[in-house]
């Protein structure tokens, strides 16, 4: 694993080719032909994914929030002033205390409140490592917090739960709730840390075996729900609204703690409600969804990959600017994957290199428009920072988009030559066909209203940090896409390239891919544990960029094919409130 781990590195591709003998059989559909083309392409030769309509259209506009208005705001207030009291003023022997209240502030989503608190408190917790060290369940929860907040906890904490040879001990299965603490500091995890492997094999192991009907249910759930997917990659806002509901069922939870979560909910999804309108607002203007109908409509799913990445109140014009980027992102990605010729993505590519208006004339209509769309959009972005700030950023936005355009179009070559690449020649540019460093840049530049030239310049070298967090997504795509993919045709991703240079069967590669998964966690963690240029904020961002692709790709297709589960976050996240 290690070897093939390290060939992975940004830095160390190069393959020589290899050129698969037969084109694969594409599926040929006829689909809508948009306007006239000027290499007339006629419309039996184009592809169709035959992508379903937007969903939520007609609704959107209707969204109206009780939760409006200076009153809210002053019981959120009052709130956290109490909740700020008792976080601060627990009695005796309180470090466990602390640490599950700090625990439950992060699982309902408000520990943002408390950030410089919190701090303090693990500060004192880390320098006088205060957990009695014959619990384990409080052993690992110590650790998972202090390493989530940046504090390197050793894995030698654990060093009294195993025996003399090295093993957890056996007596520990039992305590279901000590296991599930452990399971989840295990993805915290760097690599090499053998300690921390064993304890993920372990616990794994022995939750897997659990009879979660036959446990307290407050447990029982929270094992279910980890051995899905655990805390470290879920979307905090996504969490959020679930363990409202699980917190709410405990027998000893706090009713200010609660009342605090399920308002400030409510708050800032009625903030979110009003961004979701104008997007939708801005993306009725563009036309973009009539007028190239052959691609995926899904602004709604492209503002919630926003808010899982950013959700915070002060975060709103970083979350409409990511949700323009997604928008092009997914109708651009279905031109190039699907709809386009050969020859057109050539003459897109280059138009967007060129960043010149005259550029357009070379396009067919329906490129023309396109074209046109983020040509407005994205000096927009660049117009507001040099009226803002006093930075042209043009070159900066135009070169993120280029560098995405030219990964699409290799691949496009690729499919248009029926080639199968090897597989480190498809990672090396699938983790930017995945658009996440696009959307890194995107982050730095609008998430807070001063822009960082130090970080920008990091992200535009492609650091290890933003590499493992793109493969990431890439991987997680791969696994929740391709199987429609392969039906239609596209091509091969990274499961076919590694089944295709291996000659192994599609359960292997993919269990291959989940490994590469864990690994990449493990890099990143190690990464964003590293000193760095990178603000907390734009790595808290990418990082939750990160889990949003656990969670849209975890039951298949969550962003294109109208998957129910993508459904049921939007109306939980964006349209349904909290009921007090
Ligand atoms: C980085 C973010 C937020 C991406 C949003 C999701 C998106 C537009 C994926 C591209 O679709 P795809 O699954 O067809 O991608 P590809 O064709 O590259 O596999
Ligand atoms: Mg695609």
């Amino acid at each position: 694993m290690a070897s093939s781990l390290l060939s992975l590195t940004p830095f160390l591709f190069g393959r020589k080719l290899k050129i698969a003998a037969k084109v694969s059989q594409r599926c040929r559909d006829t689909a809508a032909s948009v306007g006239s083309t000027k290499t007339s392409v006629s419309s039996a030769e184009r592809r169709s994914a035959n992508y379903l309509p937007c969903l939520y259209d007609d609704d959107l506009q209707l969204l109206r929030s009780d939760f409006k208005g200076d009153e809210y705001v002053r019981q959120v207030e009052e709130l956290k002033g109490r909740v700020k009291m008792m976080l601060n003023n627990m009695e005796g022997d309180h470090t466990l205390d602390q640490l599950e209240m700090i625990d439950n502030l992060l699982r309902l989503g408000v520990a943002y409140y408390f950030e410089d608190d919190i701090h303090n408190i693990l500060g004192n917790i880390y320098n006088n490592n205060q957990v009695k060290n014959d619990n384990l369940y409080a052993t690992a929860l110590e650790f998972r917090i202090l390493r989530e907040h940046g504090y390197l906890s050793s894995p030698e904490v654990f060093d009294s739960f195993r025996d003399k040879t090295g093993k957890f001990r056996q007596s520990l299965c039992n305590d279901i709730k000590a296991m599930l603490s452990l399971y989840e500091a295990s993805y915290h995890c760097f690599p090499g840390e053998s300690i921390m492997e064993e304890a993920w094999n372990f616990t794994s192991k022995h939750l897997g075996n659990v009879k979660i009907d036959q446990v307290d249910p407050f447990l029982g759930i929270q094992v279910s729900q980890a051995l899905e997917l655990p805390l470290h990659w879920r979307m905090p806002r996504l969490e959020a609204r679930w363990y409202i509901d699980l917190y709410e069922r405990r027998a000893d939870f706090d009713p200010i703690v609660l009342q605090l979560a399920k308002l400030d909910f409510n708050v800032l999804q009625g903030l979110h409600q009003e961004e979701l309108k104008d997007m939708s607002k801005w993306w009725k203007n563009t036309g973009l969804g009539e007028k190239l109908s052959f691609a995926r409509n899904r602004l709604v799913e492209s503002f919630l990959w926003t808010v899982g990445m950013a959700s915070k109140p002060q975060f709103g014009s970083c979350r409409k600017i990511l949700t323009k980027v997604v928008a092009f992102i997914t109708v651009i990605d279905d031109i190039y994957d699907v709809y386009g010729t050969l020859d057109e993505l050539e003459l897109f590519t280059d138009a967007v290199e060129r960043w010149d208006i005259k550029a357009m004339e070379q396009l067919p209509d329906y490129m023309k428009i396109c074209f046109f769309a983020l040509y407005n959009a994205v000096n927009e972005m660049a117009y507001d920072i040099l009226k803002d700030q006093g930075h042209d950023v043009v070159f900066n936005l135009k070169n993120a988009w280029a560098e995405l355009l030219r990964a699409y179009l290799l691949e496009a070559r690729w499919y248009h030559s029926g080639y199968t690449p090897s597989f480190d020649e498809y990672l090396k540019n699938a983790w930017i066909s995945v658009a996440t460093p696009l959307m890194a840049v995107h982050s730095s530049l609008f998430v807070t209203n001063q822009i960082n030239q130090k970080e920008l310049a990091f992200l535009e070298s492609y650091p290890e940090f933003l590499y493992w967090s793109a493969l990431i997504v890439r991987l997680q795509d791969d696994l929740g896409t391709s199987s429609e993919e392969l039906k239609r045709g596209d091509v091969a991703k990274s499961i076919q390239c590694y089944m295709h240079e291996n000659r192994v069967s599609e359960e292997t590669g993919r269990g291959h891919i989940k490994n590469l998964v864990r690994e990449a966690w493990k890099q990143l963690n190690v990464e964003g544990a590293a000193a760095s240029p990178l603000s907390k904020d734009v790595s808290g961002t990418l990082l939750n960029l990160v889990r949003g692709s656990h969670c849209f790709y975890q039951h298949g297709d969550g962003h294109g094919s109208q998957n129910h589960l993508t459904k049921q976050h939007a109306m939980s996240l964006l349209f349904h409130p909290v009921p007090l």
